[in-house]
């Protein structure tokens, strides 16, 4: 009978006072919806993953005006020629035609495409705006990236990267999980890795896990952040 199917016993999990939260999600709350049908690349509005390549980030991207139908006026008000434009990243909003122009609700911008209508511009303006004030970005390379990687990452390897992650300001840095070596053997050293990165400072390392076994194998380890995952398998 898989771990899964007995109860979870919460009555039986160790004392709370050893861990600072506890996330549960489910398969589906995991893939949580993301928004990344608007970026030019995968933007996630869920903070998952920015790929940096094409980051939510204004400024960022050069993108010329010959590319788009429109000029962008800089924000002193003079209209820039395409190589002295300041950067910005312009976001498709794929839930309809027409490109947004994210400097719509940075103050000071203004734009003026070529081709724009009202409806387009009312829908940017009320869409822009409800974009969040905040991203926060999880970094889960460590785990999720590690876990489907052909050949075992040694464990020094995946604690170079935890540590190098979190060197360029990584605050979340999901670290590994606790799951059967039979079914994840790339993750098989969880303990090790939790151990080797539970007090690196200025970041939080959570792990995952699917059952009471994992989860108290991951206290065990140290972990301060448990997500406990839905795995059919
Ligand atoms: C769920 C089980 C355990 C059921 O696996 P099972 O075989 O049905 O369970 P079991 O209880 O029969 O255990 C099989 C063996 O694993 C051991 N075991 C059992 N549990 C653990 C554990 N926690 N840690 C270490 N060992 C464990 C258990 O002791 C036993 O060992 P044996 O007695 O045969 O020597 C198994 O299917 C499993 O571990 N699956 C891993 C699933 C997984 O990791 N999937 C990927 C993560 S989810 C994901 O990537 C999506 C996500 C989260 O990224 C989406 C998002 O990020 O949003």
């Amino acid at each position: 009978m898989s771990s899964l199917e007995e109860p979870l016993g919460l009555d039986k999990l160790p004392s709370m006072s050893t861990i600072d939260r506890i996330q549960r999600f489910s398969s589906g709350a995991c893939c949580r919806p993301s928004v990344d049908n608007l970026g030019m690349g995968n933007c996630f509005i869920d903070g998952r993953s920015c790929s940096t390549s094409n980051s939510c980030n204004e400024d960022n991207e050069e993108y010329t005006a010959e590319t788009f139908p429109w000029k962008r006026q800089t924000r002193n008000g003079s209209r820039g020629d395409s190589s002295s434009q300041k950067t910005m990243t312009i976001r498709r909003n794929s839930m309809k035609s027409g490109m947004i122009d994210n400097s719509l609700h940075t103050p000071g911008y203004q734009y003026s495409p070529k081709h724009n209508n009202k409806e387009t511009q009312d829908m940017a303006y009320k869409f822009m705006n409800g974009m969040p004030k905040f991203v926060k970005i999880v970094e889960v390379g460590p785990r999720d990236g590690l876990q489907n990687e052909k050949n075992i990452v040694p464990t020094s390897v995946k604690i170079e990267l935890i540590h190098r992650l979190a060197s360029s300001g990584l605050s979340v840095i999901e670290a590994t999980s606790f799951v059967s070596p039979k079914w994840v053997p790339q993750l098989a050293d969880a303990k090790d890795v939790m151990q080797a990165v539970k007090n690196l400072g200025g970041i939080r390392s959570p792990v995952l896990t699917p059952n009471l076994k994992g989860f108290e194998a991951a206290i065990a380890a140290g972990a301060r952040e448990i997500a406990v995952f839905c795995s059919s398998l």
